[in-house]
């Protein structure tokens, strides 16, 4: 059994990943953490879990996390540099879900999160977590680095078609749209249910830290350097994440052949389904599960491309995607306690 400590038990993606973690067949939940909740049995916080989960919350300097195989980071940006140095040299593996470890450039990282980088001889070590672009290093990994929500729609949906050469790289366009819990549990005031229901709106135009993380993997697995306007918006939903996104063509390929190429992309990618050219995914097809959808469209037949991409943002776009990562860390099949169809209504 691998030994699972979780840094952070009470946040969105913490209590995200005891669902998935708990009925995982090959895992042994060890040590959960939080600095408010010491000694609080897990199941009293989250009812979800009576009978499924018998630990307790340990505050972080007391819970011994030398004794697992792999440490999970749920923890706000800032928190796993400043432990996994420890952790890795007594043997521990290390998924952080934050963003310590996913841009390969320190001034960038501390440019667009405001900290300064406590661990930067770690930052190369450490692997991009998205297993569809990147299996084999996440496998050989001690430490990896788990993509933002956004950041995985963007990358899924646009790879194809950069790594073919198909579009223009110096202008693509990501319009996206994510359910409130992608905003963590803690309380701000633009999370309150009177400030965020019945209501939409976008947020960060001006800039937003899933940009450069996007542009730096887009170059890095295709070779192109990207131009990206990314625009996301906060829908009145809890769950669920939607990217719409647009690249222009610049050479001639008929509506059969984009579909071919996306579906010759991820055809050994359990996670990834790629449906048939013009659907409408939606969110709830993807929700409480580890599966994103996309679709392609060709609005008129024209020379710009629409690829619709959707996501659960706590499965696939945080904790089922590090659940994927350990897996292929520890040599199990991929999809092991990932299997989990979405919930419909
Ligand atoms: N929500 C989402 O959809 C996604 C989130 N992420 C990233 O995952 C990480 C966690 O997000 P989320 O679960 O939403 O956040 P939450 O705010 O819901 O939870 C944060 C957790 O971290 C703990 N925590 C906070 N500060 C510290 C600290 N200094 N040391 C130890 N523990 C601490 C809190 O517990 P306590 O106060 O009890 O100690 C809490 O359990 C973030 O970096 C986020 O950006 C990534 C992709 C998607
Ligand atoms: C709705 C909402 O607020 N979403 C978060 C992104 C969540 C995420 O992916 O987080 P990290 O990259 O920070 O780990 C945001 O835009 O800041």
């Amino acid at each position: 059994m691998i030994k699972v400590g979780i840094v952070g038990g009470t946040g969105y993606t913490g209590v995200e990943l005891l669902r998935l973690l708990a009925v995982h067949p090959d895992v042994q939940l060890t040590a959960i953490t939080s600095r408010k909740e010491d000694g609080l049995p897990v199941a009293d916080m989250f009812p979800s879990l009576r009978g499924v989960v018998d630990l307790a919350f340990s505050s972080p300097d007391k819970a011994d996390l030398s004794q697992c195989d792999v440490v999970f980071f749920a923890t706000p940006h800032g928190v796993a540099m400043a432990q996994a140095p420890a952790l890795l040299a007594a043997g521990v593996k290390v998924i952080d879900l934050a963003a310590d470890f996913r841009l390969k450039d320190q001034a960038t990282f501390e440019k667009w999160y405001k900290i300064p980088h406590t661990a930067p001889e770690l930052i190369e070590e450490a692997v991009y977590g998205l297993p569809e672009l990147n299996r084999e290093d996440i496998a050989k990994a001690r430490l990896i680095a788990n993509p933002g929500c956004y950041p995985t729609t963007m990358q899924l949906g646009f790879v194809p078609l950069l790594k073919a050469g198909l579009i223009d790289a110096s202008h693509l366009i990501a319009d996206c749209k994510s359910g409130v819990s992608g905003a963590g549990r803690k309380a701000e005031i633009g999370t309150l249910f009177s400030e965020s229901s019945d209501n939409f709106k976008a947020y960060g135009v001006h800039g937003h830290r899933h940009t450069p993380e996007t542009s730096a993997q887009l170059a890095r697995y295709t070779g192109q350097k990207v131009g990206l306007i990314f625009t996301p918006h906060l829908v009145p939903m809890i769950r669920g994440m939607h990217a719409t996104l647009y690249a222009r063509l610049t050479q001639a390929i008929d509506d059969a052949a984009l579909q071919a190429l996306f579906e010759e992309t991820y055809k050994d990618s359990q996670f990834v389904d790629v449906m048939p050219f013009g659907s409408h995914p939606e969110t709830r097809s993807t929700r409480g599960s580890n599966m994103l959808r996309l679709a392609l469209h060709r609005p008129e037949g024209g020379d710009t491309v629409v690829i619709l991409v959707v996501q659960d943002n706590l499965v696939k776009g945080a904790s089922g995607q590090a659940v994927q990562c350990m897996n292929l860390m520890f040599g199990l099949d991929e999809a092991t306690g990932l299997k989990q169809i979405a919930l419909l209504p």
